[in-house]
């Protein structure tokens, strides 16, 4: 009979889950993901369950990594939920499967790999395509996803200065002082994203956030929200202006509002830039669309389960 599988609590996935083993396995499965012969990294564009009724969605996130014979789901939850309720708007679950007979191996609780996982593609994206003297970091939005990025930009690039905007200033402000290190808060994004250089929209809203009449020519852009197809985070204008950059062509044609209302060309996949099969177009203004994959969460679920069982 196979053993039971174990529980990962948050804390624990946590304290096993640190950025510098994480982005290497992230460049690795990113590159192998996007090369045009099969390389066994395999995943299903998300399948998701809108929840009208209670402002949300579901997603359902399986992939398997033939290198690493990593058999692994996701399943995502987001809500829209009051600000003043504390909750965190991801609920997420990680499975972890034996991929020999397909029983379950680990359940952990997914909250620090998605917050992380995704921070540390949108830090690939801008050491890919940043300019090349970046002073000024600008993130609209102050939730979670807002603490895990500004967590390693600021880790691994050096700015001038770093400023955040979100829709109420007391979310802003309340960031600033949860968070180590120096941060402007501004009250009006249009002044905050002024002759930024890298800007990081990590909003839940479903409207723009970003007009491309406010964008710095040459900046790049990490647009993480707005992963549904109705949902946009970012203008026409500034869609229409930018080079444009995913994570999976399959998953942004379907679930991208920014791409999918817009009908803007992908200029190419993270993974191909990550090859050398696509160029990295530093000097343009660059937008990177994120939606997440399967694949990111199994790099690092994969790291976790193996640092906990090194611990036992
Ligand atoms: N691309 C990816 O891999 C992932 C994307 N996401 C997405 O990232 C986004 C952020 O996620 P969390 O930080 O967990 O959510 P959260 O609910 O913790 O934070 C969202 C923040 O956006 C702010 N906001 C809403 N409208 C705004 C506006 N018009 N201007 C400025 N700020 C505004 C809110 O005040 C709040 O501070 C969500 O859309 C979520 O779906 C989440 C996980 C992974
Ligand atoms: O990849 C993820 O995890 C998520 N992506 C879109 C929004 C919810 C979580």
């Amino acid at each position: 009979m196979a053993a039971e599988p174990v529980f990962l609590r948050d804390d624990v996935v946590a304290g096993f889950l640190s950025y510098d083993e994480l982005i290497p396995r992230l460049e690795e499965v990113l590159g192998k993901f996007s090369r045009s012969v099969n390389t066994g990294v395999v995943q299903p564009v998300r399948s998701v369950i809108p929840l009208h009724q209670h402002n949300g969605f579901m997603g359902l996130m399986p992939a398997y990594i033939a290198y690493e014979d990593l058999l692994c789901m996701k399943t995502v939850a987001f809500y829209r939920r009051n600000e003043n309720l504390h909750l965190p708007s991801t609920q997420a679950t990680v499975f972890l499967f034996n991929p020999e007979c397909g029983n379950v191996i680990a359940v952990m609780d997914g909250a620090d790999i998605t917050f992380k996982r995704t921070a540390a593609v949108s830090a690939i994206s801008a050491k890919l395509l940043m300019p090349a003297q970046a002073e000024i970091l600008c993130i609209l939005g102050c939730g979670h996803q807002a603490v895990s990025h500004y967590e390693i930009f600021t880790k691994i690039f050096s700015f001038k200065e770093v400023r955040v905007c979100s829709r109420r200033l007391e979310t802003a402000e309340r960031f600033a002082a949860r968070v180590q290190g120096p941060v402007k808060v501004f009250s009006s994004a249009k002044e905050a994203v002024h002759g930024a250089d890298i800007i990081i929209t990590v909003t839940n809203s479903s409207q723009p956030v970003l007009f491309g009449e406010w964008v710095k020519p040459g900046a790049h852009i990490a647009a993480v929200g707005a992963c549904r197809p109705d949902w946009r985070e970012l203008d026409d204008t500034l869609m229409g202006d930018a080079v444009i950059y995913v994570d999976s062509r399959d998953g942004a044609a379907v679930e991208s509002g920014d791409i999918v209302q817009t009908g803007v060309e992908v200029f190419a996949e993270l993974g191909e830039v990550l090859t050398g099969t696509r160029p990295a177009l530093r000097n343009k203004t660059t937008v990177f669309k994120s939606l997440g994959m399967g694949i990111q969460d199994a790099v690092a679920a994969k790291l976790v389960f193996d640092k906990w069982k090194s611990s036992q």
